[in-house]
């Protein structure tokens, strides 16, 4: 199976371009840069110093998906964007990593899966994907007497926040509640904030250094608070996942599809 790797120089990028070198029953195909970058035109093998393999570092994304069976995207919400609709017009495999997409984004993505197969997951590690699991059980367990509180730490580079990962594990309690997260989410606190408010759900945010991301679910009940962490240590795990996901995605009709549905925990 042909491999692209979009934004293979940043830091999952890399990451991507390695495991893609290491994991048998896939090519490295094809990487893109942004226009202007110096590694525009380069062998993509070379952004992990690893020997040459033939596939070039691309500007263009129409010229990124047309060289792959997949594409792997961890970059930008304007760029996932276009590589989905490049993934429909060819009909080909789109692996999503990037967050913070907006509504309309995710309405582009819903209408390009007609004509693709298109994973999208904001984070691509089996542990958080457990962890979502075990957030919604937790939550419909508990009553609304234990208030949730979502904490998520990331490096200082880190531009979207919550986290995607943190969203994710806000959907999952919400639905475990039976509720819509936009309707109980609090995102900031600041000033006078009042008490807090009975079933609603929290986020808090920790950026510095150069930590991959750890995230907690608090369940903070009368006399006793439940905790759910995960810490990950190396984006190995995110790479792993998405190579999976594409590798998975090939015997399956066009669709959107989650990291769930690949680990079988639908
Ligand atoms: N789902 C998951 O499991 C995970 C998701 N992520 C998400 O992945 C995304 C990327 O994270 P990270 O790797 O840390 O970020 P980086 O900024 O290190 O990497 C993004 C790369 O994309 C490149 N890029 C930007 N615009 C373009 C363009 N128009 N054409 C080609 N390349 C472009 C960037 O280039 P330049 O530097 O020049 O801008 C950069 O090399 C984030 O949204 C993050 O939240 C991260 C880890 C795990
Ligand atoms: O930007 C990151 O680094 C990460 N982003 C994802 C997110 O927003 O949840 C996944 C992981 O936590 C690392």
């Amino acid at each position: 199976m042909k491999i692209g790797i979009a934004g293979c120089g940043g830091r999952m990028g890399r990451m991507l371009v390695r495991h893609t070198l290491d994991t048998p029953g896939v090519l490295l195909a094809a990487g893109s840069e942004r226009p202007g970058s110096d590694l525009v035109g380069a062998d993509v093998a070379s952004v992990v110093g690893a020997a040459p393999v033939g596939a070039v570092i691309t500007d263009d994304p129409a010229a990124l998906v047309a060289a792959c069976d997949a594409v792997i995207d961890f970059t930008t919400p304007a760029l996932t964007a276009v590589h989905a609709e490049q993934a429909a017009a060819r009909g080909s495999i789109l692996v999503i990593g990037t967050t913070g997409l907006g509504a309309s984004d995710l309405s582009l993505l819903s209408e390009a899966a007609a004509d693709a197969r298109i994973v999208r997951a904001p984070n691509m590690s089996v542990g958080v994907n457990l962890l979502m699991a075990l957030t919604r059980t937790v939550a419909a367990t508990l009553g609304e007497e234990y208030d949730i509180e979502i904490v998520e730490h990331h490096h200082r580079h880190k531009v979207d926040a919550p986290s995607g990962t943190a969203l994710g594990l806000g959907e999952a309690a919400a639905q475990g509640r039976g509720v819509d997260l936009d309707a109980v989410s609090d995102r900031a606190r600041d000033g006078h904030t009042g008490a807090r408010e009975d079933g609603h759900i929290g986020f808090a945010v920790v950026r510095g250094g150069d930590v991959v991301g750890d995230h907690t679910v608090m369940f903070a009940g009368p006399g006793e608070r439940i905790e759910l962490t995960h810490k990950a240590s190396d984006r190995g795990i995110y790479a792993r996942g998405a190579l999976r996901a594409a590798l998975w995605a090939q015997d399956r009709p066009n669709g959107l599809y989650s990291m769930a549905d690949v680990l079988g925990l639908g």
